[in-house]
């Protein structure tokens, strides 16, 4: 074990967990900013240890001798004052967070899954050893919007976060309306380029997405939302038919996290993550790339946005040594940051209850009447219809039924409430006059 320095003005010293996509880019800012960094936190920060997971592999500009397969021996370590996680997933980052904390180290994390998952305690172990838990990296990458929310608008009352906030579903959907690239091909480059996470389903199921929207719900309801109370899908059904539907209405697909709060007199938390169509005109519209984009409103400031690299190693770091900067300056000055907000504790409400448009595409025989069925089947569950537009009759293109050639019928619904949609698709699907419901998908932004 190694001897604890205490001298008041020694260096403070970090233990980075993980030196993988954004751990590496860690090492190395700590390590080529040193003196940059000791005149603005005010004393010098010392990398003192890495955890790896094997100690073999090539890892330019990084000294062997600070490597180490056990990471809880180095959180363990006396003279270790602040950890960085960057490894991922829920153990052993969680046990390996909660060892630091309860020893009174300061922790900084991009672990969105574990957060989302399990944060109550870890905030619960920093409230208890008096010490920091930041997590800026864990949403929207390098863009500031945990600080934000946590401390900037904290006066103000929010009422809704929605943006963009996964860089590899984005990548993907932007590459499939630009360059009408498929799917994996493109997942493949997300990876390469170090946005996916080191499962990738993570991402493209909304997984991803969804931990960050619950972690944004936390902070700005004051509530305790976690994944598994987002309604989540993912991108892996949107079909390049959608996206050149999507287009023919002027508009994008975007992997969209909403966060609102309904207007019952107890407001509950609405919190979904799910492809959305988009008009090309709306500023989320022109995210691209890894990209993320988060809208806030709130009483008092109105509307914000902040936009910003969401992926990738470097961006990712930046956001983590500002935690960095910032808990070893609250360390220097013997202070701590801020810690969980839940005292509001709404509820969540079902995604049933969530009123927006849809855009519904059907595949229906071309026969007289069929405009009538599928529009009596909207008005029976109270869904008023936008637009009704019907696409290529093909005389040859026999439905499943084998009895009529088929037509593809699109509609745009005014603002419905979810599980009134949902009951329309189940009795669309009955019909015998619809041979196949093709695609629901819904319509978000135009109110911007
Ligand atoms: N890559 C990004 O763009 C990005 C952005 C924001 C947040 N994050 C988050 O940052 C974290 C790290 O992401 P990443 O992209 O760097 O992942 P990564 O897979 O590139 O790196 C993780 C590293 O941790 C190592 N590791 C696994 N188990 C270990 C253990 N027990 N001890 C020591 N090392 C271990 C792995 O070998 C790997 O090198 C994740 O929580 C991720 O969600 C990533
Ligand atoms: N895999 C994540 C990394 C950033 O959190 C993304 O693509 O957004
Ligand atoms: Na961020």
């Amino acid at each position: 074990m190694t001897a604890v320095d205490d001298r008041p003005e020694r260096p403070l010293r970090v233990a980075l967990l993980g030196c993988g996509t954004v751990g590496a880019e860690v090492a190395k800012l700590l390590t080529h900013s040193a003196d940059d960094l000791e005149q603005r936190i005010g004393r010098r920060v010392e990398l003192a240890g890495i955890a790896v997971r094997r100690l073999n592999r090539e890892r330019p500009g990084i000294d062997p001798a600070l490597l180490t397969t056990d990471a809880l021996e180095l959180v363990q370590r006396p003279d270790i004052d602040l950890v960085v996680e960057v490894i991922g997933g829920i153990e052993p980052a969680r046990t390996l967070i909660l060892t630091a904390l309860e020893r009174g180290a300061a922790v900084v994390t991009a672990n969105k899954a574990l957060l989302a998952e399990d944060g109550a305690t870890l905030f619960a172990a920093a409230e208890a050893a008096g010490t920091d838990l930041y997590f800026e990296a864990a949403v929207a990458g390098a863009i500031p919007i945990i600080r934000p929310l946590r401390e900037s608008l904290v006066g103000d009352e929010i009422t809704s976060v929605m943006g963009i906030v996964n860089g590899t579903t984005n990548f993907i959907l932007d590459r499939m309306h630009t360059e009408g690239v498929g799917f994996s091909e493109t997942l493949t480059l997300a990876q390469e380029l170090g946005y996916a996470e080191a499962d990738p389903t993570a991402d493209v199921e909304g997984f991803d997405a969804a931990a960050k929207a619950a972690i944004l719900a936390s902070l700005a309801f004051h509530s305790r939302v976690r994944a598994e109370d987002v309604h989540r899908e993912g991108i892996t059904e949107v079909t390049r038919a959608d996206v050149a539907t999507a287009e023919a209405m002027d508009s994008v697909i975007k992997l969209l996290a909403i966060c609102t709060l309904t207007d019952d007199p107890e407001p509950r938390v609405s919190i979904r993550v799910h492809p959305a169509m988009i008009p090309s005109s709306h500023p989320l519209a022109s995210v691209g790339g890894a990209y993320n984009a988060v809208f806030v409103e709130s009483r008092s400031a109105g509307r914000l946005m902040f936009y910003g690299p969401g992926a990738g190693g470097s961006p990712t770091a930046s956001a983590v040594m500002g935690d960095l900067v910032t808990v070893a300056r609250n360390r220097v000055r013997g202070a701590a940051g801020p810690g969980e907000s839940s005292y509001a504790q709404r509820q969540v409400a079902p995604i049933g209850d969530v009123v927006t448009r849809y855009h519904v595409s059907l595949s229906v025989a071309d026969v007289t009447g069929v405009l009538a069925s599928v529009a009596h089947a909207f008005a029976e569950h109270g869904v008023s219809l936008q637009i009704v537009r019907q696409e290529g009759v093909g005389p040859n293109a026999t439905g499943p039924t084998g009895d009529a050639g088929s037509a593809r019928l699109v509609i745009v619904t005014h603002d419905a409430r979810d599980a009134d949609l949902s009951a329309t698709v189940e009795t669309l699907r009955s019909l015998p006059e619809v041979h196949e419901v093709i695609s629901v998908m819904r319509v978000e932004g135009d109110r911007a």
